[in-house]
């Protein structure tokens, strides 16, 4: 279980990122919906402990909030891929080289996602010339490879293909399957409704409610003249 309380961050302009109250639970998928700048990717920077808060309190698994804590249960997929120089197998090799994370999945498991993303004619080429969706394939089997509690995913599929958008997917339900903790911003309300468990709807750097996903697809999204 992760808690937030009374969040304050201060942002751009005199603003606020607020969050009043936050539970989530453990095996629960969360879509994180909400405009432009509505403040989603903040919330998930927050909890991996990668942007600051001026007050409040985050609790991970009764166990406080610290650097220790967040890379002991937490996974981040930013919203922008992230990746060293060389090679798309040199990324694979630094993280095995010099990850100190005891959850990272061995080197078979990571090669039959290279197989299943269809990367493995890909290994020598040097990432940064791989495309778009390439590169957003090895963040996302970065991400699942350090096994982690609480996964959070920025847009992973922004700019994925048909194909793989359906197996990243099935990744998602597979992970809930083993009681994982996925927050995943997207701003594909069908897809969201695939996999959420619960929606938390933003909105002007606040969470508007968090609602169960049935209720928000159901009543919010179609009655709230919001989104017209
Ligand atoms: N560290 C920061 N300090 C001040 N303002 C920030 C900071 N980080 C982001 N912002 C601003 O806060 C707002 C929310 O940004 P955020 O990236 O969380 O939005 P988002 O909901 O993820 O948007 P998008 O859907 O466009 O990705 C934006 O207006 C952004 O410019």
């Amino acid at each position: 279980m992760i808690s937030f309380r009374k969040i304050k961050k201060n942002m751009k302009n005199q603003k606020k990122f607020t969050i009043n109250k936050l539970d989530l639970k453990k095996g629960y998928v969360y879509a994180i919906l909400g405009h432009n700048g509505s403040g989603k990717s903040t919330l998930l920077k927050l909890l991996y402990g990668i942007t600051n808060f001026e007050s409040g309190s985050i609790i991970i698994n009764k166990e406080g909030f610290n650097e220790k804590i967040v890379h002991k249960y937490i996974s981040y997929h930013p919203q922008d891929t992230c990746y060293l120089s060389g090679s798309l197998e040199d990324n694979f090799d630094y993280i095995y080289k010099y990850s100190n994370n005891e959850d990272l999945l061995d080197r078979g498991s990571l090669n039959e996602l290279i197989k299943e993303f269809g990367l493995e004619d890909m290994l020598d080429i040097n990432i940064k010339r791989l495309s778009g969706g390439e590169q957003a394939k090895f963040q996302f089997i970065r991400t699942l490879i350090m096994n982690k509690e609480c996964i959070l995913l920025d847009e992973p599929m922004a700019s994925m293909d048909f194909d793989t958008i359906r197996i990243v997917e099935k990744k998602i339900k597979d992970l809930k399957e083993k009681n994982k903790t996925i927050l995943l911003v997207t701003h594909d309300f069908l897809q969201a409704e695939r996999l959420s468990d619960e929606v938390i709807f933003m909105q002007n750097l606040n969470i508007v409610e968090k609602y169960k996903s049935e209720n928000f697809f159901k009543d919010f999204y179609f009655n709230n003249n919001y989104f017209f």
